[in-house]
Order: structure tokens, then C-alpha cells, then sequence
């Protein structure tokens, strides 16, 4: 009989009507299923939220001291954790197994950063006229925060929002991916276990198109934090008007590979980094621009690197690459590499796809309206695109839309920093590919990468309005 899980509303666990299948991504047999929020229960899941902030205002050490024990108790279940995501999103177990250190991580960052919570003084006494004012700014949660998550990182992207959001002293609710929302509710059992007042936090299942529509259109929410497309993202953008929107978005990421870089290095660090999670992260290495003095000797690197992954079950502990998040998917990144290569292009390794599961794969000789290189492929594929002058690179690299992380190799500091300076993303790695991320760095895209910063810290000061005090004195 496969597991059955309630949604969580005011810190009680929900049956409805109406449930769905979570599929084991790799088996794609059905191992658990979800009761699924209808109308009733988004609005039950806004409103519990909206009476939680006003009635349970919990200070800053007691925001600290729950999302420490949340981040310990995410250590204590980390197995239990990992394997929910590998079965829920398909995620190699060693993949997920960092995915739970990393939401410890940005749990523990949150708590501290909700100490810290601050405004600054303002010298309005400079101003003629005010001589005997004194003002300072300090600064107050927005409300409830509308959180709507993607498949890829169940748990740490979940993080991301709910940590600072709680930090802020908000109340949350959450929509995770129809795909993966398990991880949520097992998190939902931890805040419980955590002593979180009820109604703080709520988690509601559902398709986006149904609940996360109802959500956005709900005029009670007074921040949304987005992960996910730019299609979607877009339909929040319009939808939402005026309320305050946080948007991470994709992304199709390019690396430089610069005539002095250091070849091995580079070689096996976009191995990894362009296939980890079967390249389904917003930050995957896509584009690799190759210095052509270099090009032989990387791209030989590179393929070894690539050949010696290990591909299939993602169950297994030395297993890289795993599942796609549906055969849908994989048939789409099938088709687009196909695309490519009867354009023109040169299938290096991989191409072949057994169901859920595509070979990690390489292409060369791409041209740049190819969708392998001008899309989102978020698929285990990387092309290969030879320069000769970086200015000329750098150019190319900004013709895409999309702005989140790059990376350039060299050991050139000039050059580095020139390329810091002019590619157009929310962060540039030097030796170091695009996927390079820890829980407390600012991280948000430029362009249609999306707006506003992830990252405790950064995701504080977001949720968190900024309000102006003036003190208008008397002459002692
Ligand atoms: N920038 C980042 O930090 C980051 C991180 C992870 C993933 N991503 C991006 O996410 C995408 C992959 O994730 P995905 O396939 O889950 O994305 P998606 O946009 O399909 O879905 C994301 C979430 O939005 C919901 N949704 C879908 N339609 C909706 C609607 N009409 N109204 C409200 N909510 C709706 C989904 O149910 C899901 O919860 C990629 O583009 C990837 O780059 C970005
Ligand atoms: O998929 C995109 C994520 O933001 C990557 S990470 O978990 O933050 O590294």
C-alpha cells in the first residue's frame, strides 16, 4: 500500500475529497499519495496564516531558537529526508544527502540572521528646520508570504523562503511542486515538532494552474517568493500587481573557458557541475565558450570526465546521474539534441535516453539559434562553442535573455576581472563554473533570471518592510 500524506492548516493535518499520485521518478511507480487543497483550503490555509501573524507575534530569540531546532532536526532526519527527495524527485541519494546539509545550513544562517534584524539611524537633524528631530528606521515583517516552490530542490529551495520568512516574524504559506511536495509536509512535521505556533506555517498541494492561481489572485498574501520558470514567473508579475514579488527564474548558464585556464580543473569541475541532478539546476553549466587554442585538450578532458560518470538508479550511492523529473521531459531534451545535430551539430557523447534516464551528453559545432544553446535546456547537455577574442565571447554570452550565475576559468587576473565586469549575471565565478552556491550568499538573477535576492540575509531584508521613526523633541 503506498504512503498517504494530509496537507497542513493551521497546525492540523487535512483530508479533502480529492488526492494525487507522487510517482517514484525512477521505478514511475506510484509510492505515495497526497491529499490535494481545493478552494476551501487555500482560503482556510490564507486565513489561518493571516490570523497566526497578528495573534502569535514571536520575538526574535524565539524565532532563533525555533529554526535552530528545525536545523538540527533536519540533521537528526537527514536519511530519511534523502531518501524522500531521491524517490520523489529522482535526485542521486549522494545529491540529496547534501540537499539536507544545505537546508540545516540555511536553516541555522536564518536563525542567527534573525537576531540581527535592524534599521539605521537617520540624521534628519541635518536638515534646516529640524534641528530637534532624532530619527532611526527599524524594520517590520510584511505579513503572510505566499510561497510557491519548484521540483528540483525540495527541501533547500523550500528553505530558502520559509527560513527568512519565519526569521521575519511572517506567517507562511507554502505551494510546493505538484511533483515533489512530501519533502514539504515531512518539514511541516519538524516545525511542528519544533513548537512553531500554529497557523505560522501551512502547506497546501496542488497544481499550479489551480492552487497557486487562487493564491496569486488572494489579495491577503502581501509578498510572493517565486522559484520556478520564467513563463510562470511572468504570469505572477501580472497577476500580482502591486504586492511586493521575489522571482528566481531560469537561467542558461555560461562558462568561459579562457586560453590560460587551467584545463584539467576546468574540465572536471563542468563534468560535474553540468550533469549533477541529470542538469536539472537553475544553475547548471550549459554553454561552455572554449578558447580555440585550448579547445582539443579541454574537450578531451572533458569527455573522459564526462564518460567515467555513473548513470542509472539514483538509489544507488555512487550513481551522478539519475532520472529526468518525467520521461517527458527527457524526450524533450531527446528531441532538442536531435534538432541540433540534424542542423549541423556534432553529438559528441550521449544522445540516448531509456526512459526517465538521459545520457549525460555533450555537442559541438552548436550555432546560437539552436534551442540546446539559446533555451533552457535544464537537461544533462552541454554545447560546446569555440571563441577566438573575449570580447567577442562576452558579447555572445549576453545575447541571452537570462542572467543568473557564470563562470570563467583562467588563471589571467585581468581577464578575469574583466569578464567580471562585464557579464551580465547576479554572480560571476572565477575558476569556478556557474553552479557554485552556499546558503548565505546573495543570490537572484539579472534580466529574465528574475529579481530580488535569495539568501537569508538578503531574503530578510525582502520580507521585511522598512519603516521611518522621527522623534520631534523639545529643547531640553
Ligand atoms: N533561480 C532559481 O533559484 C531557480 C531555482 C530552481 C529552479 N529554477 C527554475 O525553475 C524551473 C524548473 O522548475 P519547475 O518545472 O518546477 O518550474 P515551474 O515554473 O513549472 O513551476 C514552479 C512552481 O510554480 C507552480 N505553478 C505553475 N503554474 C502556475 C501558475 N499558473 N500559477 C502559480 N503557480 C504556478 C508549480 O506548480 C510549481 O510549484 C526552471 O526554469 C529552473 O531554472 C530557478
Ligand atoms: O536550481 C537552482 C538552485 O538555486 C540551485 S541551488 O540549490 O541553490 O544550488
Amino acid at each position: 500500500m503506498s504512503e498517504q500524506y494530509k496537507l497542513y492548516i493551521n497546525g492540523q493535518w487535512i483530508e479533502t475529497d480529492e488526492t494525487q499520485n507522487v510517482l517514484d521518478k525512477y521505478s514511475q511507480n506510484t509510492y505515495a499519495t497526497v491529499y490535494k487543497a481545493g478552494e476551501k483550503q487555500v482560503d482556510q490555509a490564507i486565513s489561518s496564516a493571516e490570523s497566526a501573524f497578528q495573534n502569535h507575534q514571536l520575538s526574535p530569540y524565539q524565532r532563533y531558537e525555533i529554526l535552530k531546532k528545525v536545523s538540527e532536526l533536519l540533521s537528526k532526519n537527514k536519511e530519511d529526508l534523502a531518501q524522500t527527495i531521491t524517490r520523489e524527485a529522482g535526485k542521486p541519494l549522494k545529491q540529496a544527502r547534501t540537499e539536507i546539509d544545505r537546508s540545516s545550513q540555511t536553516f541555522e544562517v536564518a536563525a542567527e540572521e534573525a537576531k540581527r534584524i535592524s534599521g539605521e539611524g537617520v540624521p534628519v537633524e541635518a536638515a534646516p528646520g529640524s534641528e530637534n528631530r532624532m530619527a532611526f528606521t527599524i524594520r517590520v515583517p510584511v505579513g503572510v508570504v505566499g510561497a510557491i516552490s519548484p521540483f528540483n530542490f525540495p527541501l533547500n529551495l523550500v528553505s530558502h523562503k520559509v527560513a527568512p520568512a519565519i526569521a521575519a516574524g511572517n506567517a507562511v504559506v507554502l505551494k510546493p511542486a505538484s511533483a515533489t511536495p512530501i519533502t514539504s509536509l515531512k518539514l511541516a512535521e519538524l516545525f511542528e515538532e519544533a513548537g512553531l505556533p500554529a497557523g505560522l506555517f501551512n502547506v497546501i498541494v496542488g497544481s499550479g494552474s489551480v492552487v497557486g492561481q487562487q493564491m496569486m489572485e488572494d489579495d491577503r498574501i502581501q509578498l510572493y517568493t517565486f522559484t520556478g520558470s520564467a513563463k510562470v514567473g511572468l504570469k505572477l508579475k501580472q497577476t500580482t500587481g502591486l504586492n511586493k514579488l521575489i522571482l528566481e527564474l531560469g537561467n542558461n548558464s555560461p562558462v568561459i573557458v579562457d586560453k590560460e585556464a587551467d584545463v584539467e580543473q576546468a574540465a572536471n569541475n563542468i563534468a560535474q557541475k553540468g550533469f549533477a541532478f541529470a542538469g536539472q539546476v537553475c544553475i547548471s553549466v550549459q554553454r561552455v565558450y572554449v578558447h580555440e587554442e585550448i579547445k582539443e585538450s579541454f574537450q578531451k578532458k572533458l569527455l573522459d570526465a564526462v564518460k567515467s560518470l555513473n548513470v542509472g538508479d539514483p538509489n544507488d550511492p555512487d550513481t551522478d546521474v539519475g532520472p529526468m523529473i518525467a520521461e517527458t521531459e527527457a524526450e524533450r531534451a531527446e528531441q532538442w539534441v536531435k534538432e541540433a545535430v540534424d542542423n549541423g551539430a556534432e553529438l559528441l557523447t550521449g544522445g540516448e535516453r531509456n526512459g526517465p534516464v538521459f545520457q549525460p551528453t555533450v555537442v559541438n559545432n552548436v550555432k546560437k539559434d539552436m534551442k540546446v544553446v539559446c533555451e533552457e535546456i535544464f537537461a544533462p547537455v552541454i554545447s560546446l562553442i569555440s571563441y577566438s577574442n573575449l570580447d567577442d565571447c562576452i558579447a555572445e554570452v549576453n545575447e541571452s535573455p537570462y542572467g543568473l550565475q557564470g563562470g570563467i576559468f583562467t588563471q589571467n587576473l585581468d581577464r578575469a576581472f574583466y569578464a567580471a565586469r562585464k557579464v551580465e549575471v547576479g554572480g560571476l565565478m572565477i575558476n569556478d563554473s556557474s553552479q557554485y552556491r552556499v546558503d548565505l550568499m546573495p543570490y537572484g538573477g539579472v534580466k529574465d533570471s528574475g529579481s530580488g535576492k535569495e539568501g537569508p540575509k538578503y531574503s530578510i531584508e525582502e520580507m521585511t518592510n522598512e519603516r521611518l521613526i522621527v522623534l520631534n523633541l523639545k529643547n531640553g
